[in-house]
């Protein structure tokens, strides 16, 4: 007779392709098998009665900013990845800032990986940058085992992560398609986001509706075009970060047709906010490129709905709260990020499953098997089968919660979703076969924040 360390009995499995009551066993941190309920025979140290509720594979949340080291004042991997741990997320990438030094070289590598294993409770890759001058370390980078690495296309709000002029960009992506690797991208055109801000400017215009002007859907139409061409030429994988509308998921559609090896995310915020949602809740909502109109959000739902979204990434990027306040009547001056690292599936779960009959498959395929295969990773994460790792989100689809700030567990708990109510809550998560989250708390071994 077998033994195991975790039983989970009962479920109902969700998996990119199929959904079907069952047991899992899992030893060693990786399922060592999954069968029928009841079929499964043998002892294990603990077991979970998953009666009424959803496995899903633990989400992999490709985009994050935990800022540490240098700004762990910001966020930090500690209480990052708590956040994540909530919300069922089990493996995170973390950007190359707007932790300092960022992580443009092997140094920078090796320090943010050292601080990410001792405090992370979820697993972990980390992004390389690409930034004007680091063409000689991308390789030293690769080596150092990073997931891909990740360009600006337009300023990114720091100043040790310059935006990556052309000629960086496809020398760099020369580099990059020879190892094979991908190049991410935030793709805003300097030039179009920088003469409306200059002319709003110009005029004394300052409100959340001037910075939404300031950095219209034509400014990532004309970024993306420019890097599906560089794409198209160099032979380099690209994935489009945050795209806002489906306007801009349509071009990558069109040049998936045509061959070109690109992917695109967006993020559950400009599925649920609108911009007339940025001017009632304020900073909090402040984020690059904005929120776009009510009939966009929609537009977005079709893309996600019929899979020409492929990830989805909650693209957390917290700042200390004086930084998300206005100051001088300027929204311009806010710091441009949302806190959404606790809230991706909760919000998907509402807004697309109950409000939009989107099927969990999909779900599970946007925020965690497309992830772990466009990047490698699958079908060791973001699968349930036998073998792949023990990364499992366990679900309640029927709980009904309105989100507060106590149940934030970010360096600085706020959200535009704070007030929002909401069905289906992660309840309990499991990282290579250790549960972290149960009961809607972090497991008491991983309790204290070190
Ligand atoms: N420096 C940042 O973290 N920027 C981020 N900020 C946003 N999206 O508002 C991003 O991903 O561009
Ligand atoms: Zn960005
Ligand atoms: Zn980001």
């Amino acid at each position: 007779m077998s033994t195991y360390d975790l039983i989970i009995r009962n479920g109902t499995i969700v998996t990119s392709f199929s959904e079907s009551k069952g047991d899992i066993a899992i030893k060693n941190g990786l399922i060592s098998e999954i069968s029928e309920c009841g079929g499964l025979k043998g002892t294990c140290l603990k077991e979970i009665d998953a009666t009424d509720l959803h496995i899903f594979p633990g989400l992999i949340d490709s985009h994050v900013h935990f800022n540490e080291p240098g700004r762990t004042e910001w966020e930090g991997f500690s209480t990052g990845s708590r956040s994540l741990a909530a919300g069922g997320v089990t493996t995170f990438f973390d950007m190359p800032l707007n932790s300092f030094p960022p992580t443009i070289n092997k140094e920078g590598f090796e320090l943010k990986k050292k601080l990410a294993s001792q405090k992370s409770i979820v697993d972990f890759r980390l992004w390389g940058g690409l930034v004007p001058n680091n063409l000689n370390d991308l390789e030293d980078l690769y080596h150092c085992g990073v997931i891909g690495f990740k360009a600006f296309m337009s300023p990114s709000g720091i100043d040790e992560f310059q935006n990556a002029d052309d000629i960086t960009l496809y020398k760099g992506m020369e580099k990059i398609a020879s190892f094979g690797s991908i190049l991410a991208v935030h793709a805003e055109s300097t030039v179009i986001t920088e003469q409306l801000a200059e002319q709003k400017r110009l005029s004394g215009k300052k409100s959340a509706l001037d910075y939404c002007e300031s950095r219209p859907i034509v400014s990532e139409i004309e970024a993306v075009g420019r890097i599906l061409s560089f794409a198209e030429t160099t032979g380099c994988k690209v994935h489009i970060v945050h795209a806002s509308s489906s306007k801009v998921i349509s071009l990558v559609t069109k040049a998936k047709e045509k061959g070109v090896d690109v992917t695109v995310e967006t993020c559950p915020h400009y599925l649920s906010l609108s911009s007339d949602d940025f001017m009632k809740i304020g900073p909090v909502a402040k984020c690059a490129p904005p929120l776009r109109d009510a009939d966009e959000v929609e537009a977005l739902w079709e893309s996600f709905a019929n899979g020409e979204v492929d990830i989805i990434g909650s693209d957390h990027s917290p700042a200390p709260p004086a930084m998300k306040q206005v100051k001088d009547n300027d929204m311009f001056k806010v710091w441009g990020g949302i806190s959404g690292a606790q809230t991706t599936l909760m919000i998907l779960l509402e807004e697309g499953y109950w409000k939009r009959g989107i099927p969990l498959k999909r779900i599970v395929e946007a925020t965690s098997a497309n992830p772990a295969k466009r990047f490698g990773l699958y079908p060791q994460k973001g699968n349930i089968s036998v073998g792949s790792e023990a990364d499992l989100a366990i679900i309640n689809l029927n709980q009904l919660y309105r989100l507060s700030e106590e149940d934030l567990f970010y360096r600085h708990p706020y959200s535009p979703f704070i007030g929002r109510t909401y069905r289906g809550k992660n309840v309990t998560t499991i990282v290579k076969g250790k549960v972290v989250f149960e009961n809607g708390k972090i497991s008491s071994k991983y309790e204290t924040i070190p």
